[in-house]
């Protein structure tokens, strides 16, 4: 499993005796932009989990630059849904930011000035600079979003898994966090997105992983994102009668 950022060998992940995702490879190419798209319920947040090792697989593993051990996890910057983050947390903008250094540190170094100037530019990355001293509780939601991909940056990491980043934000912070995925992704880092939007999927992505518990198609958009493909995907499985 080396050649790939990340990848699954038949990965299959069950809630409560139900299979939610069922017998996965695949391969994740690095320095690509990867979206994964199906319908709602589908899988795809249970896949990153897995990948994240938040959720026990039933069979199978899922590995990061070749390695099955959480360590090489430390390589990954995650971003989770919105709502999966607890925001009245008592932590400045900068504090959450400078999160992203402690992968580097362990949890008992304090940052240095190196880690601060980072954290900083992270921040002005996202266009973030102003709200440096606010409480994250005090964000609107696409705020947030910067801030989270703020953290992700100053973790400089060499991929990134985000859970729908593009989630309830305006044009103008979707803009900034996919100019800046492709500026990252020119540097040779990789990203695997879950994504919803189906009409800018050619434009934002180059790789696209198309899943509806299974996998439905995966690889090069020209090649994958096709009509057949994503019909299979969204209106072919209505029931639950895809597992024998
Ligand atoms: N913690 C959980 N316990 C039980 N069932 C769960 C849990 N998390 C997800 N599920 C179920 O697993 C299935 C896959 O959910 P998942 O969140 O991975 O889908 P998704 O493709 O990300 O969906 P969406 O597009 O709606 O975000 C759904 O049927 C969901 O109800």
């Amino acid at each position: 499993m080396t050649e790939y950022a990340i990848s699954t060998k038949n990965l299959s992940v069950a809630y409560s005796d139900k299979p939610v995702i069922w017998k996965l490879d695949i391969g994740v190419e690095t320095g690509s932009r990867t979206a994964i798209v199906g319908p709602n319920g589908a899988g795809k947040s249970t896949l990153i989990k897995a990948i994240m090792k938040l959720v026990k697989p039933v069979s199978g593993e899922s590995a990061v630059l070749g390695s099955t051990h959480k360590s090489a996890l430390k390589e990954v910057a995650y971003v989770p849904q919105k709502g999966e983050v607890n925001w009245d947390f008592p932590a400045t903008v900068f504090d959450v930011v400078l999160m992203g250094r402690y992968v580097h540190k362990g949890l008992f170094k304090r940052p240095n000035k190196k880690d601060k100037k980072i954290a900083l530019d992270a921040l002005e990355t996202m266009k973030m600079s102003q709200f440096k001293d606010r409480q994250i509780s005090e964000l609107s939601g696409g705020q947030r979003q910067r801030v989270f991909l703020a953290r992700a940056i100053a973790h400089d990491a060499n991929i990134y898994i985000m859970d729908e980043p593009l989630q309830g934000i305006d044009i103008t912070t979707e803009k900034l966090i996919i100019d800046t995925m492709k500026k990252l992704q020119a540097e040779g880092k990789t990203f695997l997105v879950v994504h919803h939007n189906l009409n800018t999927v050619p434009d934002y992505f180059n790789r696209v992983i198309i899943l509806n518990k299974e996998i439905i198609a995966a690889g090069p958009v020209e090649d994958v994102w096709t009509e057949d493909n994503i019909n299979a995907a969204y209106y072919e499985k209505s029931d639950e009668s895809w597992i024998s």
